[in-house]
């Protein structure tokens, strides 16, 4: 626990959105926040909406890559439409252009992310954009990838074309904040979530946690876990909750399910492996309990070994597999790890106007060893909201440089 602050370091020639990304927030009513001034019309503002709106049918099933969609517009209509719905796929652009067909020519089309101008596994949209004719882009947010970041733009503007960039800038960062810090981080971003009665208790002293929070807070984190590429526990959470991990919801992504446990000593029928609503990865240590695992290849589990198994491996781990956010949803011990590991960028607090009371009961954070109020871990661009008769408390770490 000796390694704050919390976090990585981006890459200094990149753009730094690390202070105003925010992850399935609602516009901030506080009036607290700096007023960002406004770019384009009423009207370039609606379709952007659309844009995010379509963006949102692919939730959950893009990452490596971002959330995008695009509207192509003619004489004041909507003639082509598209979003991008997975990695491998094509991009947003390419589907609201072919839906457009001729109509693209001489037309403004909207894309929440600039376009691309590059070879990766589709070619370039930019080139897309110019063959067919368009006379206007309009952009949501330049593209950090620095195999983008501005190049699109550049391409399009070089081939004459009208671009204006950063219509509805915020929404279009807020959506693919996971995007974005996994591109300025190399790590998804972590983001831990925990439900607590008013006076900061997790469960009773039996260890009794079935409901702390509403129906209404619950379906919040099943809506969040479609969200996620990943939602992780400690195997004390297994053996405990005996939890299914799941988005409820028909027709919704449901995240990888993964269990860190370094030695295997975990339940033989958890839920986890007897369901296939989703599929679940558990991480491990070299050698670990080599019949557990055996019992877990037999019913679909994969099983990972790492060389050792912290918060920040299990992380980098789940970078290279091309994660963009990962939901820690795990007990006090493993969520004071990964906070002191940096494993945890946002903190979502679900708050019931319960009391459990005493000194015993369990709290969402283990200890991380601070003695005085100075150490605490203050989180900012701090939100709240009611959900039912619940409140929901968001915030973020500082990022710091390791620069
Ligand atoms: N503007 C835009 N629209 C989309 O629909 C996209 N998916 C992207 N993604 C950008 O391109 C990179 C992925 O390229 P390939 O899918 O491998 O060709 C991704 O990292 C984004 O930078 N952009
Ligand atoms: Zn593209």
């Amino acid at each position: 626990m000796d390694n704050f602050p919390v976090v990585v370091q981006a890459d200094a020639s990149l753009p730094n959105y690390s202070q105003e990304n925010t992850f399935l927030m609602r516009p901030n009513t506080d009036g607290d926040s700096p007023p960002t001034e406004k770019v384009g019309t009423d009207f370039d503002s609606r379709m952007m909406q659309r844009c995010l709106e379509l963006a949102r049918r692919a939730l959950g099933r893009t990452s490596p890559n971002p959330l995008v969609g695009a509207v192509i517009v003619k004489d004041g209509e909507i003639v082509g439409e598209g979003f991008h719905p997975r990695a491998g796929e094509p991009h947003a652009e390419v589907f609201a252009l072919k839906a457009a067909g001729v109509r693209a020519q001489g037309a403004t089309i909207y894309v929440s992310l600039e376009p691309c101008n590059h070879y990766g596994r589709t070619p370039p949209c930019s080139e897309a954009l110019v063959k067919a004719g368009v006379a206007k882009v309009v952009v949501g947010m330049v593209d950090p990838n620095p195999l983008v970041a501005g190049g699109g733009i550049a391409r399009l503007r070089a081939a004459g074309i009208e671009v204006l960039v950063g219509v509805e800038q915020e929404a279009c960062r807020q959506l693919n904040e996971g995007f974005v810090h996994r591109i300025l981080y190399k790590r998804p971003l972590g983001i831990l979530k925990y439900a607590m009665t008013l006076d900061g208790k997790i469960a009773t002293t039996s260890g009794h946690s079935a409901w702390v929070t509403s129906q209404d807070s619950r379906t919040e984190v099943h809506q969040l876990r479609a969200a996620c590429d990943a939602v992780i526990v400690g195997g004390n959470t297994v053996r405990l909750d005996n939890p299914y991990l799941t988005s409820h919801q028909v027709g919704a992504h449901n995240p990888l399910r993964v269990v860190m446990s370094r030695r295997l000593n975990l339940p033989e029928n958890a839920h986890l492996w007897q369901t296939a609503d989703a599929p679940t990865l558990v991480l491990t240590e070299e050698g670990a309990n080599p019949d557990f695992q055996q019992l877990l290849f037999k019913q679909g589990v994969e099983v990972v070994e790492l060389a050792s198994l912290t918060p920040d491996r299990a992380m980098a781990y789940l970078y290279e597999r091309g994660f963009c956010s990962v939901l820690w949803e795990c007990g006090s011990t493993l969520a004071a790890s990964a906070i002191a590991q940096g494993a945890v960028q946002k903190v979502l607090a679900f708050i019931a106007p319960k009391i459990i009371g005493g000194s015993i009961a369990p709290t969402p954070v283990g200890d991380l060893g601070f003695t005085t109020m100075t150490q605490a871990l203050s989180l900012e661009r701090v939100r709240w909201r009611v959900i039912g008769s619940d409140c929901l408390v968001e915030g973020y770490f500082p990022q710091t440089s390791r620069a």
